[in-house]
């Protein structure tokens, strides 16, 4: 293991988005961190997969990089920067009306059951039209109407759609429609919180197929959240693996799926069925998720780990770069297992298989 190391993504392509040492916390009695110490880069145009399960902070990161966290929540350390043409903004420092003009512009959200979010009582031109007007004034209603049916056309709805009411509209549609939103003002980058977990299977696919056609067209960047770590693989350029606040692996989707490392990716890997429908014996994770109020200052994911050992009860391991990662790649893992120093050996075959058999446990006292 290299020490750990800022590196860009993909040499040569340039950041649009820099999380660094991002924390929030949820106050209450005993406060819930939620997010712990996140560092992600996100290139121009880059697809960027974000996986874990259910509670494990995926949803407060998104809202924590669109500003959109609300009491009790708060950021407690780190920062967010938004690498603009005409120089960098720190978006954890925005207020007011720099902050409204950065949202939808710069950045903006497609939110978990988003196809439910639109008003009910208002057909879809009027609440496209509505995010062109309150963010460009100066825009005229007849331009504001040809915007609605390109935006609509974008997304493959037919334009007529524009006078139909939600309830009119298929799941799918709904979907589209408020992907239509989001780039109403051609953003750069896209925050999509499980868009199409909803969906059924077909759409689903029919879905994730407009995303990528609409950024290989348009060349905005995606944070695309999900728990389900197989649906990242057919999309994502890289993928980062959070587990209980923590990013624990990160690497590119080839790479991932060649040769996942961190025994929790392993096992999320396992869980799944592919997308494309591959059959396949499925193995969960047993075990819970660990409470995220607890200082958890050893591997978080120890209790549910195959591979444990002693140092894994005692330390938490460092996200730290692979040695046979190529200069400038941005190969991370946070496993003891990688480093025979602290682990006593070298690393276990079925890790390096990709295997998860949960009965290989050696039992450790947590
Ligand atoms: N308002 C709140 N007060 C206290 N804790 C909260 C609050 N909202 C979320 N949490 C906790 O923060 C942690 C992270 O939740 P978050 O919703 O970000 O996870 P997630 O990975 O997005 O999960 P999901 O996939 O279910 O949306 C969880 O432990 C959750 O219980």
């Amino acid at each position: 293991m290299n020490s750990p190391a800022k590196q860009h993504p993909n040499p040569g392509q340039r950041p649009v988005l820099t999380v660094s040492g991002l924390s929030v916390d949820y106050e209450a009695e005993h406060p819930v961190h939620a997010v712990r110490d996140v560092d992600l880069v996100l290139g121009r145009g880059e697809i960027l997969g974000l996986a874990g399960e259910s509670g494990c902070g995926k949803s407060t990161l998104a809202y924590a990089v669109n500003r959109l966290l609300r009491p009790p929540a708060s950021v407690v350390a780190g920062s967010v920067t938004f690498h603009d043409p005409g120089g960098d903004i720190d978006v954890t420092g925005l207020r007011g009306r720099a902050l409204r003009e950065f949202r939808w512009n710069k950045l903006a959200m497609v939110f978990q059951g988003a196809m439910n979010a639109l008003n009910p009582v208002l057909n879809v031109r009027t609440q496209l039209e509505d995010v062109i007007a309150a963010h460009e004034p100066g825009t005229g209603k007849h331009e504001r109407r040809k915007r609605c049916a390109e935006l609509l056309e974008l997304v493959g709805v037919d334009p007529r759609r524009l006078s139909s009411y939600p309830h009119e509209l298929s799941g799918g549609m709904r979907q589209r429609v408020m992907i239509a939103m989001s780039l109403a003002l051609r953003p750069d980058v896209l925050v999509m919180d499980e868009p199409t977990t909803a969906l059924d299977v077909v759409v689903q696919r029919e879905i994730l197929a407009e995303i990528t056609r609409l950024r290989a067209e348009l060349g905005f960047a995606v944070v695309f959240i999900t728990h389900d770590v197989s649906l990242l693989l057919e999309i994502s350029d890289r993928i980062a693996i959070m587990y209980a606040g923590r990013v624990v692996e990160e690497g590119s989707t080839e790479r991932l799926r060649r040769a996942p490392s961190h025994p929790y990716t392993v096992g999320l890997l396992n869980s799944f069925p592919g997308i494309t429908g591959e059959r396949g014996a499925l193995h969960g994770i047993p075990g819970h998720t660990p409470n995220l109020a607890d200082p958890l200052d050893r591997c978080a994911f120890a209790e549910r780990c195959p591979h444990r050992r002693a140092v894994c009860a005692d330390e938490r391991p460092p996200l730290v770069s692979h040695v046979d990662s190529p200069a400038g790649a941005h190969e991370r893992v946070a496993c003891h297992a990688y480093d025979p120093h602290k682990y006593g050996s070298g690393t276990p075959a079925s890790l390096l298989r990709g295997e998860f058999h949960p009965t290989e446990r050696t039992e450790v006292n947590l």
